[in-house]
């Protein structure tokens, strides 16, 4: 049986009294790829918040590499090689696109430094014409590459993205779809909130679907199509 990555366990989280996540559980094995979707306000969010620690779960656990990081600050989760995209980019205005990069690089917990600055520009060309560009000055895709890019130079083991294309052009989505595919292929696991099932179902060997905080759907690709019928009422409005 394959090794898990990162596995949530009966996790449990509120936003004060209103009770979100419902004894949530699901594994991410090492090398592989997960969507996670939902209608809004279903609790994606919450759950890759939860998985940080941003907003840690009542109960439950997280495990990351066979460790329990539940107890851990959202700060040394990352150190343990865990990168995230956050819906919105969190894109600083005052600094440039150097900057961003510069600030964040650093290799990973045992030393892996695959991913530099120069990796980061050959794998973004348009990021290498705005380097001296400041937050406030990017496109809205410029931001989301400039987001990827400023969390792959911490070398990660795990890349979580949310939102990966919400708001963005047509040809702009399919430069990230193929970004975040290369990421994988490069060896990084991958967690991506997004809408478009049919990038995701390329793109992801395994897809769960959350109706409410609770699992509504878990499987491969090959089971999402066997149940797509079922999966896509769950989307829809
Ligand atoms: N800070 C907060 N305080 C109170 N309730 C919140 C907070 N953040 C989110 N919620 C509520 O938690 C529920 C789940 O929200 P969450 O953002 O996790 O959903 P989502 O599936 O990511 O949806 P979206 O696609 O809209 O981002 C929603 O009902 C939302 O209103």
């Amino acid at each position: 049986m394959s090794e898990a990555l990162l596995e949530i366990k009966n996790i449990n989280t509120l936003y004060g009294h209103s009770h979100i996540l419902h004894d949530l559980s699901f594994r991410l094995d090492k090398g592989q790829s997960m969507s996670l979707m939902g209608r809004n306000g279903m609790g994606k969010t919450t759950t890759l918040k939860s998985i940080l620690g941003i907003v840690p779960p009542r109960s439950g656990h997280v495990y990351f590499d066979g460790e329990d990081v539940g107890r851990l600050p959202t700060w040394k989760r990352m150190r343990r090689d865990i990168a995230y995209v956050p819906e919105g980019r969190g894109i600083f205005h005052n600094l440039t696109v150097k900057e961003h990069l510069q600030m964040a690089a650093r290799p990973g917990s045992d030393g892996r430094g695959s991913w530099d600055y120069d990796r980061v520009l050959e794998t973004f060309p348009r990021l290498q014409e705005r380097l001296s560009n400041l937050g406030t000055e990017l496109s809205g895709g410029e931001q989301q590459m400039l987001a990827i890019g400023r969390a792959l130079v911490t070398n990660p083991r795990l890349m979580i993205l949310d939102e990966a294309t919400e708001g963005l052009a047509p040809l702009i989505r399919q430069d990230i779809w193929s970004v975040i595919a290369a990421i994988r292929e490069s060896g990084i696991s991958t967690l991506v909130v997004d809408k478009n099932i049919k990038a995701l179902k390329k793109l992801c060997d395994r897809h769960v679907v959350l109706i409410k905080g609770k699992v509504h759907f878990d499987g491969s690709s090959e089971e999402l199509d066997l149940n797509l019928e079922n999966v896509e009422r769950a989307l829809s409005l």
